[in-house]
């Protein structure tokens, strides 16, 4: 579904990337592992289009998207959840989820059913569900956090790319959002996901990437990850 070949990108002159290639195949989940500033967030962001790629290419169900900007990526299909809350502060929870069907009311997507996409994510995130009457600016860190990606799967997108969904997260959440990753593969939506718990993600994800200073070292089946020695060694140990 998502390819990448030889991708390099950075920022100005900074080259971070220096040729990353790797697949995302349809209804799967791949976890794209590594330290800080390895270049984690930097791959999410050149394939979504917020930065441009200096080379390489990068395609979309066997089109090309590297080029294009972000909008007419997501036009079609891809959802990105970037780092961080950003949700509206002073709009409810439903008023924000409504947001992310924004390009339904645009037109940039297919009309649809905006109070359909309303219920389903609601299912999805049941904590948002009882409390999708009350401000954003009211929920706690993890549950903004939360509110951000059920926004990025409103619209039923082909592939999402979640980026640390659970950063800063109470232990509790933290399963609340792994459970949640779980149900929408069940659901058949393909993910590509970056955590900084690598051993759960590598749980719930079919392969694994893991980048070191902008290049892939190792990749493979999720379990045969989880099972090479300098992995364990390098991301599972300590707790996580
Ligand atoms: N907007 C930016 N301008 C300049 N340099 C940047 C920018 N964003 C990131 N970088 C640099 O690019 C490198 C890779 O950063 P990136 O955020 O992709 O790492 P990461 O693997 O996601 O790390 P982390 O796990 O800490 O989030 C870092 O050295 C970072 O300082």
């Amino acid at each position: 579904m998502l390819q990448i070949k030889n991708l390099e990108a950075g920022y100005g002159k900074v080259q971070v990337l220096h040729g990353i290639s790797m697949e995302v195949p349809k209804g799967k989940v791949v976890t794209l592992i590594g330290s800080n500033g390895a270049g984690k967030t930097t791959t999410m962001r050149a394939i979504s289009g917020m930065i441009k790629a200096s080379s390489g290419e990068i395609t979309l169900s066997g089109k090309r998207i590297d080029g294009l900007e972000s909008y007419t990526i997501a036009k079609l299909g891809l959802a990105h959840s970037p780092e961080g809350r950003r949700v509206f502060a002073t709009m409810t929870v439903t008023d924000n989820l409504i947001l992310g069907a924004f390009p339904r009311l645009t037109g940039s997507r297919p009309k649809g059913d905006v109070a359909g996409d309303l219920d389903r994510a609601l299912e999805l995130f049941p904590r948002l569900k009882e409390r999708r009457t009350q401000l954003a600016g009211t929920l706690s860190g993890g549950e903004q956090q939360m509110l951000a990606m059920a926004r990025a799967v409103m619209l039923n997108p082909d592939i999402v790319l979640l980026d640390e969904p659970s950063m800063g997260l109470a232990p509790i959440l933290v399963e609340e959002v792994f459970r949640i990753i779980e149900d929408l593969k069940s659901r058949g939506v393909t993910m590509l996901l970056v955590e900084q718990f690598a051993a759960a993600a590598l749980k719930v994800a079919d392969y694994g990437y893991v980048l070191e200073n902008g290049r892939i070292s190792v990749h493979g089946p999720a379990t045969q990850l989880r099972d090479d020695p300098a992995v364990k060694a390098a991301y599972l140990g300590g707790g996580h």
